[in-house]
């Protein structure tokens, strides 16, 4: 018995006995502490032994108590073969009610039935229609969740899950509080066993980050003796705003007994010491009834004599009385007439009354403050927070302006590389692939804006995977074409032979493009992509992602997906690597690498911010799309933008010479001083360079190959490498290559970046030869060096080998091979 029981009820039997007229004479009315041994569970065999030994054995008339059902009922249980009484005030389950297992058990306090119904018309009265709960495992608690399990729906409210914890399993406490976090509980009652499990249970809820001004947690009057232990004061300091249903014992008519109180303890009395006073005089009631009714003394009472009588709950308590609290009578299962409750709310540490009635009843007096320190009603519902992507939320709207203006701009090159594709600045560099990249650009640029669809569809999850994996693979399988192209002329000594032609690479970037859209279209059609709404309760975020009912599937091909484009990039770096140090007049070996390197960064952030990083879809989107806009845009620079530049560039020179000209003829010497590959060394400027049949039709063209060769005279740019005092042993590079017979017959070479760079040898020492019939590179020997010469085509070698043979010899004529005497055309670009 806790001091405020002993204290309230010692007061009773001291008024009592001190009243002998009317009460019981000269017999003392006395109330005793008897202790339960309960220290938990396992110790209610000791419960059982101190009741027999201290409270049977002893010829004691009464029990009050316990506290606790589960001890009440150990205690009630022990009780009933005796036939001695039992009255609680504070034990509510309504397992006690059972009149079977519990014969002289009555109670002056609701049982949980009431309480259970008052806490849900205290939810019904917050608008609140969703609730969790949180249950010990002990009597109690299963007898409250009982009631509100069943009495739910007909306050038309839903119980969202209650989860039973156990005290002495804390990790499974963690697991119940956040599963009910996921579920989205935010109104949620705790009807922990005592104490204990109430602080496991607090700490619990903070540790889960379910404290604070989203969650109302309302329990029912246990939670007072939490609440009360100074010890606890952190804990419950986490549930500012709590609710906490109490059976009403202060009010107006219990003025007199604090007075009475205060008197003679100096004190003011605590929760519970009027009921344990008002079922103190239960008990003297109902002697004095026994008394009467069947004629027994005071003595005879205080010797239990009236056990003989074999009296039931109904029996012994039927009678009443006015009270400290109010009138007390029973029910005839002996639970308390009166079903008055209060609510109370904790704030900065005190418990203000917000609510007083019983069932059916409920009056809400003060206005409820929550965690947040205000009374605005928190909702029972996360507030969900619009996490869809959309084309009106800011910073998506600022990447798809991007994305369309590098769009346009990339649609826009299309044109020009179409039109232009045999300007000298472009031709080199194969307008073709450079528009077939542009193209996979498009569909990657295309994906951003399928991306950021709000509420996305079936056609959108699986446009949007296809243009990805289209594009990815036609901008990469173009790059990787490319540079297998560079490494198979100039490093590769087997396939070097043979330049690829470009009907050869469009179907080897055909046949890259034609896996991806194998697997777009088994995903697609097989496991197709379909838009999940998400309702992230533990997050409070809504939005949606695309996913195949299909997951195993789904992710096997997106596995598929990746690594064949992760083995296409891998293969790009390598031939980037490879060729690295190959020299043209575009560093076109270098930017293609840049681009490849840059593709392979951007796709290794996308798919660890994808992959590892939980991010939300906003930010998800926003760092996709903004690496997607990197690759693209460097992509573009590199491999097509810088040309397009130089050539509007290379046209403005050329109109403001001609101009300055007077429009006459000739014109500046091309890009660098140096013509593209010509035949003659006759420079050529100009967007479109006049085609062999319309200089035949010219009546001053004169075919220039021809007369250099009349002359004693040949040149040409080619790549170069080899030992001598101006080349690179290993790394080609750009030379204008002459021979000539007059003044006298000499072998030439000048650097195409710096003319002051140069060498010239007389033929009579030079010795060059192809390799093999096949090959488009000849060698060049003397005393003092060596040089191989990369040209276009076998035919090329073959015929400067002739003609630095025939030059070496003096002949003007031994040159001419029958297809440079046919038509000579201009020569193909070195590297295309
Ligand atoms: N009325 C709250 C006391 C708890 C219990 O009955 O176990």
């Amino acid at each position: 018995m806790t001091e405020r029981a002993l204290l309230g009820a010692r007061l009773a039997a001291d008024e009592i006995t001190s009243d002998p007229t009317k009460w019981f004479g000269s017999v003392p009315f006395v109330v005793n502490p008897i202790d339960d041994q309960i220290t938990d569970a396992e110790a209610y065999g000791k419960t059982i032994s101190a009741v027999q030994n201290s409270v049977i054995d002893a010829g004691y008339n009464g029990v009050l108590g316990d506290r606790y059902s589960s001890a009440t009922e150990m205690v009630a249980y022990t009780l009933a073969e005796s036939g001695i009484f039992q009255c609680s005030i504070w034990s509510t389950s309504p397992s006690l009610s059972n009149k079977v297992q519990f014969p002289t058990f009555f109670r002056l306090v609701a049982d949980d039935n009431f309480q259970a119904l008052v806490i849900l018309e205290l939810v019904k009265s917050q608008g609140w229609k969703r609730i969790g709960a949180l249950v010990g495992d002990e009597s109690y608690g299963q007898g409250l969740l009982d009631k509100v399990r069943s009495s739910v729906d007909s306050y038309g409210m839903s119980l969202l899950a209650s989860y039973t914890f156990y005290t002495n399993d804390p990790e499974g406490i963690d697991y119940r509080v956040s599963q009910l976090k996921a579920l989205g509980a935010r109104i949620i009652l705790l009807f922990p066993n005592g104490e204990q499990d109430a602080v496991l249970l607090f700490r619990s809820l903070a540790a889960n980050g379910m404290v604070g001004p989203d969650y109302v947690y309302i329990g029912g009057d246990n939670l007072l003796e939490v609440m009360a232990a100074t010890e606890n004061a952190a804990d419950v300091a986490n549930v500012q705003g709590l609710l906490m249903t109490e059976a009403l014992e202060y009010s107006e008519s219990t003025k007199p007994f604090e007075a009475n109180f205060l008197a003679k303890y100096g004190r003011a009395p605590l929760s519970g010491a009027v009921a344990w006073y008002d079922a103190t005089y239960a008990f003297a009631y109902a002697f004095q009834k026994l008394q009467n009714d069947y004629g027994y003394s005071a003595t005879d009472i205080a010797n239990n004599r009236w056990l003989e009588q074999n009296l039931n709950v109904t029996q012994f308590t039927n009678f009443s009385f006015q009270g400290a609290m109010r009138e007390a009578s029973w029910m005839p299962d002996g639970d308390s007439m009166n079903a008055l409750f209060h609510v109370m709310n904790l704030v900065n540490g005190t418990y203000n009354e917000v609510a007083i009635g019983e069932v059916g009843d409920l009056t809400i007096t003060n206005k409820i403050v929550f965690a947040s320190g205000l009374t605005d009603i928190p909702s029972d519902s996360p507030m969900m927070v619009d996490e869809t992507i959309g084309y009106k939320k800011p910073a998506p709207v600022a990447i798809i302006a991007l994305t369309a203006v590098l769009l346009a701009l990339i649609t826009v090159s299309i044109l020009p590389l179409a039109v232009f594709r045999d300007h000298r600045l472009l031709k080199p560099v194969s307008p073709l692939f450079m528009a077939l990249s542009l193209v996979g650009m498009l569909l990657c640029l295309l994906s951003i804006f399928v991306d950021a669809v709000g509420i996305p569809t079936k056609t959108s999850c699986n446009s949007y995977m296809a243009l990805m994996a289209v594009g990815f693979g036609t901008v990469v399988g173009g790059i990787l074409v490319k540079l297998r192209r560079l490494y198979r002329i100039f490093d590769n000594r087997i396939a070097h032979r043979r330049a690829s032609p470009n009907s050869e690479l469009l179907a080897e970037s055909g046949v890259i493009v034609l896996v991806e859209f194998i697997l777009v279209f088994i995903w697609a059609g097989g496991y197709p992509l379909l838009p999940q709404e998400h309702n992230d309760l533990v997050a409070a975020t809504h939005y949606y992602t695309c996913e195949s009912a299909n997951t195993s599937a789904s992710k096997g091909l997106s596995a598929a997906v990746f690594v064949y484009n992760g083995l296409l990039v891998l293969a790009c770096c390598y031939f980037a690597f490879a060729t690295r140090d190959i020299y043209s007049a575009y560093n076109e070996a270098k930017a293609i690498g840049v681009a490849i390197y840059n593709i392979l960064f951007c796709a290794i952030i996308i798919l660890l911010t994808t992959l590892l990083t939980p991010l939300s879809p906003v930010p998800g989107f926003l760092i996709r799309s903004a690496f997607v806009l990197v690759a693209v845009g460097v992509a573009y620079a590199a491999l097509c933008g810088r040309f397009l530049y130089s050539m509007v560039a290379s046209q403005a020179l050329s109109d403001e010479y001609h101009a300055a000209d007077g429009g006459g003829g000739g014109g500046p010497v091309g890009e660098s001083g140096a013509q593209h590959g010509s035949g003659s060394g006759s420079a050529h400027s100009g967007i479109a360079p006049l085609t062999p049949q319309q200089r035949r039709q010219s009546k001053t063209w004169v075919d220039p190959k021809a007369a250099a060769l009349t002359a004693g005279y040949k040149n040409d740019m080619f790549p170069i490498r080899g030992t001598s005092r101006i080349t690179a042993t290993s790394q080609w590079r750009n030379f204008h290559i002459s021979v000539m017979v007059k003044p006298s017959p000499l072998l030439v070479i000048v650097s195409e970046k710096d003319q002051a760079v140069g060498l010239a040898v007389p033929l009579k020492q030079v010795t060059a030869e192809c390799a093999e019939q096949e090959d488009a590179r000849f060698t060049v020997r003397w005393s003092k060096g060596a040089l191989q010469v990369q040209t276009s085509k076998p035919a090329d070698a073959q015929d400067w080998v002739q003609t630095i043979q025939a030059f070496a010899r003096g002949d003007t004529r031994g040159s001419v091979s029958p297809a440079v005497g046919a038509d000579i055309k201009r020569s193909e670009p070195l590297l295309e």
